[in-house]
């Protein structure tokens, strides 16, 4: 079941300059889907229509169309930047607020300091967190209610990379329990890591989206290996146009390397770039 749809959406600030343009896409409950896309490109304003900050007419779905309010808010949870602490107080006393304004059992406030990784320090004062810590407080605050829709915007930006894995795999848990994860990111590993479905947004549009194994499979046709001989020469071939030339050589060479790398989102960022699609 979709949960959240957008119908050939079009979006401005201003009425003159679009900054979302047709935008057709479709998320499945339970998936982890990363948007990617330079800067500027729009991800954040999507985000911000998805959950209700910026309004568009009738284009934007989530549940169905559901008014954007208490029992919309009460389904989703967003971490879009990491305003909204208070720093004084501890991490425990931050969720216990939280959970006031959720109407949320206080007994969830630990269960959810654990699944980020911070039972130990519940009793810290935010000013003293590191931004991984920081990080993880507010995708606790993000998952207190418990939400059917997680909204990420950049979730690991600025993390050293093994704290961002650790942070991915948080992800992967909260998944694990039936979440549907909405993500914006411009590290391409980690969308090729945890998403299941992925979108790349260049100025506006969405030039490419869907499962990532389909899009990497389209993304393969061209796949090209490169053969090393019994004698070190190196040759490269087409998978699909050199199938034959390939063949020949593999019979007639006893020992012989052959490297083919898959295509990454990377690579298809690249391409897509180098494409001429109207990349900011
Ligand atoms: N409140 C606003 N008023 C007018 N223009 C805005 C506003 N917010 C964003 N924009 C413009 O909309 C465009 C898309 O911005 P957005 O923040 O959605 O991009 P993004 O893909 O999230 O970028 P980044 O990766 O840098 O966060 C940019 O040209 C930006 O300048």
């Amino acid at each position: 079941m979709a949960v959240i749809e957008l119908n050939n959406l079009n979006f401005s600030y201003d009425n003159k300059n679009n900054i979302l343009k047709n935008i057709d896409l479709k998320i499945e409950e339970g998936e982890i889907f990363g948007l990617i896309g330079p800067s500027g490109a729009g991800k954040t304003t999507i985000i911000k229509l998805l959950t209700g900050q910026l309004y568009s007419k009738d284009n934007v779905k989530v549940f169905n169309d559901i008014p954007k309010g208490k029992l919309f808010y009460e389904q989703i949870g967003f971490v879009m930047d990491s305003i909204g602490l208070y720093e004084r107080l501890t991490c425990y006393e931050n969720l216990k607020i939280m959970s006031m304004i959720h109407n949320v059992n206080v007994l969830n406030i630990m269960e959810k300091l654990e699944m980020v990784g911070l039972k130990d320090d519940a009793n810290k004062a935010v000013y003293k967190l590191s931004s991984g810590m920081r990080q993880r407080l507010l995708i606790a605050r993000g998952i207190l209610h418990s939400p059917r829709i997680l909204f990420l915007d950049e979730p690991t930006r600025g993390l050293d990379p093994a704290t961002a894995k650790d942070i991915q795999e948080i992800f992967l848990k909260i998944k694990d329990e039936g979440t549907t994860i909405f993500l914006t990111s411009h590290n391409m590993q980690e969308v090729e890591n945890i998403c299941d479905s992925v979108g790349f947004l260049f100025n506006g549009e969405l030039v490419e989206c869907g499962k990532i194994n389909a899009i990497k499979e389209k993304y393969e046709m061209n796949k090209r290996v490169s053969f090393i001989d019994d004698e070190g020469v190196k040759s490269e071939y087409d998978i699909k146009k050199d199938k034959k030339e390939l063949i020949d050589a593999i019979k007639s060479n006893n020992s012989f390397y052959i490297n083919s790398e898959t295509v990454s989102l990377e690579d298809i960022f690249i391409k897509l770039k180098r494409s001429g699609v109207n990349a900011s």
